[in-house]
Parts: C-alpha cells; sequence; structure tokens
C-alpha cells in the first residue's frame, strides 16, 4: 500500500509518487493530453462513460468534470487511490468504482453494466479482447474513444491494400467505424513506455451486420 500524508481529507502528492507502477497491469499513467481526448468523446452531461482502468485519477476525474463514470479496476492499489481522491470533491457522488475481487475485476471476465461511451487509456497487451468485448456489448455503445499502442491503432484503421491491413483491421471494421484521432508521444505517460501511442475512436455499426459468428 502507498504511503503519503493525507491532509484534511486531501491526499499528499507523494502519495501518488510511491505507488510503485507495474508493467505486468500496463500502468501507464496518462499526463497529457487529459482534456482533448475527454472532449473527443462528444460527452453529454446525462452519458454514463466506462472507463477501463482508472489508476491513478487523472482521466477520471476531468471526465466527471462532464458526466458519471463507471471505473473498472484490477488493481484494489488504484481502487484506493481514485476512491480517495474524490473523496470531499463535487464529483464524489458521480464515481462508482468496481471494486471486486482481483479475478471478479479483470475487464474481460467482468460482464459490464450499462454504458454510453467508454473512454480509456487501457492496458495495451489486452487491447483486441477489450476491443471485441466493447463491439459485442450489449446494447451498442454510442462509441469509444481509446488510446492505445501506436502500432495496434495503426492496425485498427488500415484500409484493404495497406501493408498493416489484416485480420484485426477487417473484424473490426466490419462491426465498427473507426478514426484516428490524434499520436500521443510516449513521453506523456509514465514511466513512458517503449512505443508511442495513438487515440482512437471507434463507432460500432447499428445495426450490427446480421452475422452468425457460431456458424463462420
Ligand atoms: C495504461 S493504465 C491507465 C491508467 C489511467 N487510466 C491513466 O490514463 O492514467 C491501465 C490501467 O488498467 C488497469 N488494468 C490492467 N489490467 C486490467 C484488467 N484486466 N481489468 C481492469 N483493469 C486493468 C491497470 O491497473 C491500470 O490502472
Amino acid at each position: 500500500m502507498a504511503g503519503g500524508k493525507e491532509v484534511k481529507g486531501k491526499i499528499a502528492p507523494q502519495r501518488f509518487q510511491e505507488i510503485q507502477f507495474q508493467k505486468s497491469k500496463g500502468q501507464h499513467i496518462l499526463k497529457n493530453p487529459l482534456l482533448s481526448i475527454v472532449q473527443e468523446a462528444g460527452l453529454k452531461s446525462t452519458d454514463i462513460v466506462l472507463e477501463i482502468g482508472p489508476g491513478t485519477r487523472n482521466l477520471t476525474m476531468k471526465l466527471l468534470e462532464v458526466c458519471k463514470v463507471i471505473a473498472v479496476e484490477l488493481d484494489p492499489r488504484m481502487v484506493l487511490e481514485v476512491t480517495r481522491r474524490v473523496q470531499g470533491t463535487p464529483c464524489a457522488n458521480k464515481l462508482q468504482v468496481w471494486m471486486l475481487a482481483v479475478i471478479q475485476c479483470y475487464i474481460l471476465k467482468t460482464e459490464l453494466p450499462y454504458f454510453d461511451v467508454c473512454v480509456a487509456n487501457v492496458p495495451y497487451m489486452i487491447s483486441s479482447p477489450i476491443t471485441f468485448k466493447l463491439l459485442s456489448h450489449p446494447p451498442l455503445v454510442r462509441c469509444a474513444v481509446i488510446l492505445f499502442q501506436e502500432e495496434f491503432a495503426q492496425h485498427l484503421v488500415a484500409q484493404p491494400g495497406d501493408s498493416l491491413f489484416c485480420r484485426l483491421s477487417a473484424n473490426t471494421q466490419l462491426l465498427a467505424r473507426v478514426f484516428h484521432l490524434l499520436k500521443v508521444g510516449k513521453n506523456n505517460l509514465r514511466p513512458p513506455p517503449k512505443v508511442d501511442s495513438s487515440v482512437v475512436r471507434i463507432e460500432p455499426r447499428n445495426p450490427l451486420p446480421p452475422i452468425n459468428f457460431i456458424c463462420i
């Protein structure tokens, strides 16, 4: 558990500095550009946003300025930090952190509640299953604005004939329209990952094409 002084209900900054980020959980905390990502999601005040992996809450707080957030987080240390950081702020009653047992809060094994939009800086190693979990979530989400590893993002938007066009591109674009929004240099994350990232907007086709995947 991270240490750090608690001053009048607020958490002193060193609490965050003492958290050891774990590569195995894809913990790269986004410093910038938080506001642009939130704006690209075109959120309404009545929206419920799903944030996958709030980490130490940087993106969460920006989202909470606009609408309600449901945050799904694997690491109990992060759940504690996010919860504490919003206590005593006007956002406090808007945050519903799913603090489940570790296995239960693993996004891929969790039945998600209703949400309108997904905004997230996801753990890169599960980018593909997260994408298809969101695209198969009933009811369909309006859109997902997600920070992915640069190469993964390029595959998502690649067109037939492009060298990066692959099964991931075809399957995703069958189910959704995908737009590359902005590049995010690796030094905008802490600790910096090895590669740059990109923000992508995914809009599920509505209705989805009538494909019986079980028969394929
Ligand atoms: C890239 S960090 C993003 C942190 C924060 N949203 C930000 O932008 O600074 C990914 C977050 O997802 C969490 N995480 C990793 N695997 C997860 C999983 N399977 N289910 C839920 N959360 C997970 C990590 O603990 C971490 O907080």
